[in-house]
């Protein structure tokens, strides 16, 4: 089994540096916040127009233009998004690092695709939270914590691995547990995850789910309810207590239906797509495939966000949010 750090096991070395956060979207601002509330000294990296800069100053952060803030800091964590990363790192990052300095990344795929390369003498560390950054501030305030991965791909300084480690556990992640991976790993498996699973697998099973009851003649809004709203209430089941929890809940009916017709949905033809898009991570295509999008100027995937805003799915389930909020008074409570 894989030894999983819990906060006992993980000293505080990071209390002791200045950290350069980049960035204040969501992971940027989750980990500056928690970074702060666990006791360190931390400063958020911006461009001067950003509009990031003023929340961030009503947050309670200090911030600077990007190269400012590296020459200032001992950690740099880069929450740039991935496609913006490699010419910020050339034009701002890289001639203000040194010897001795600890560069992280949240997610490893500029390091193991190449987009990125950090010079021999700085070290080059990983802590990458499994979920997304608003959770991972919500949950460090109430007290809670996300798991994380991390990975050490440098130690020039022979530091590296216990500064790592430590800076994980002060964005809470050790209220969880942490786990060592490499780039590689960490960069594959969270490819597939948000492509197959979590997020491309999910919203075309939700999206196939609501199409089929709609296209045979039932209400939009029942679709909807039936398929998309009550997932969030199942998925919360099997987050506190696994598939059992979820199927204790359930009515027999429901569980035996999950048994016969659940495999039949997902299939071997459904295994053997998910193969060939991991066997695409694993190459490469799918991160130059990325690349050369952004490089033409995102003209595909642009496009495919502005029809999907349109869908029937998204605009049934913007009514009956709308329909939801308007029966709440200001305070939260039903009218
Ligand atoms: N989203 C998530 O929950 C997760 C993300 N990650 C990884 O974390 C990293 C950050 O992703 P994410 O938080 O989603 O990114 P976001 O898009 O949410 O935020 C990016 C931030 O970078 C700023 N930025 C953009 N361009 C520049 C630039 N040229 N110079 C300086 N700052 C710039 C943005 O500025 P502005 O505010 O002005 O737009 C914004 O503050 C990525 O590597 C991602 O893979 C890993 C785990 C989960
Ligand atoms: C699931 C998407 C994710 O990998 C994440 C929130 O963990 C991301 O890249 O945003
Ligand atoms: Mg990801
Ligand atoms: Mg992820």
């Amino acid at each position: 089994m894989a030894r999983v750090y819990r906060e006992g096991d993980i000293g505080n070395e990071i209390a002791d540096r200045k950290i350069a956060v980049l960035g204040y979207g969501s992971q940027g601002h989750a980990h500056a916040l928690n970074l702060r509330d666990s006791g360190c000294e931390v400063v958020v990296g911006l461009y001067k127009e950003s509009p990031s800069w003023s929340k961030a100053e009503r947050d309670g952060l200090a911030v600077t233009e990007t190269p400012e803030a590296v020459r200032w800091a001992d950690v740099v964590m880069m929450l740039l998004p991935d496609e913006a990363q490699p010419a910020v790192f050339r034009s701002e990052v890289e001639g203000n690092l040194s010897e001795g300095m600890l560069l992280l990344f949240a997610h490893g795929f500029n390091i193991h695709f190449n987009q990125i390369r950090v010079p021999p003498e700085v070290d080059l560390g990983l802590v990458a939270p499994k979920g997304p950054g608003h959770v991972l501030r919500r949950l460090y305030v109430e007290g809670r914590g996300m798991p994380a991965l991390f990975a050490v791909g440098n130690d020039a300084s022979g530091r590296a691995r216990d500064l790592t480690l430590s800076y994980a556990r002060a964005i809470g992640c050790g209220r969880a547990g942490i786990i060592e991976t490499t780039f590689g790993e960490e960069t594959e498996t969270d490819l597939f995850g948000e492509q197959a699973v979590l997020c491309g697998g999910l919203t075309a099973l939700l999206t196939a789910g609501f199409e089929t009851l709609v296209e045979a003649g039932y209400q939009p809004e029942l679709a909807y309810y039936e398929c998309v709203n009550e997932l969030k209430l199942i998925v919360d089941l099997i987050y506190e207590g696994g598939l059992a929890e979820m199927r204790y809940s359930i009515s027999n009916t429901a569980e035996y239906g999950d048994y016969v017709s659940g495999p039949r949905v997902i299939d071997e033809h459904v295994k053997e797509n998910m193969r060939r898009i991991l066997a695409e991570i694993q190459s490469g295509q799918f991160a130059k495939e990325w690349v050369l999008e952004n490089q033409a100027g995102r003209p595909n995937f642009l496009a495919r966000r502005r029809r999907e805003a349109e869908s029937r799915v998204e605009k049934v389930g913007a009514e009956l949010r709308s329909l939801a909020a308007e029966g709440v008074g200001a305070k939260g409570e039903e009218r």
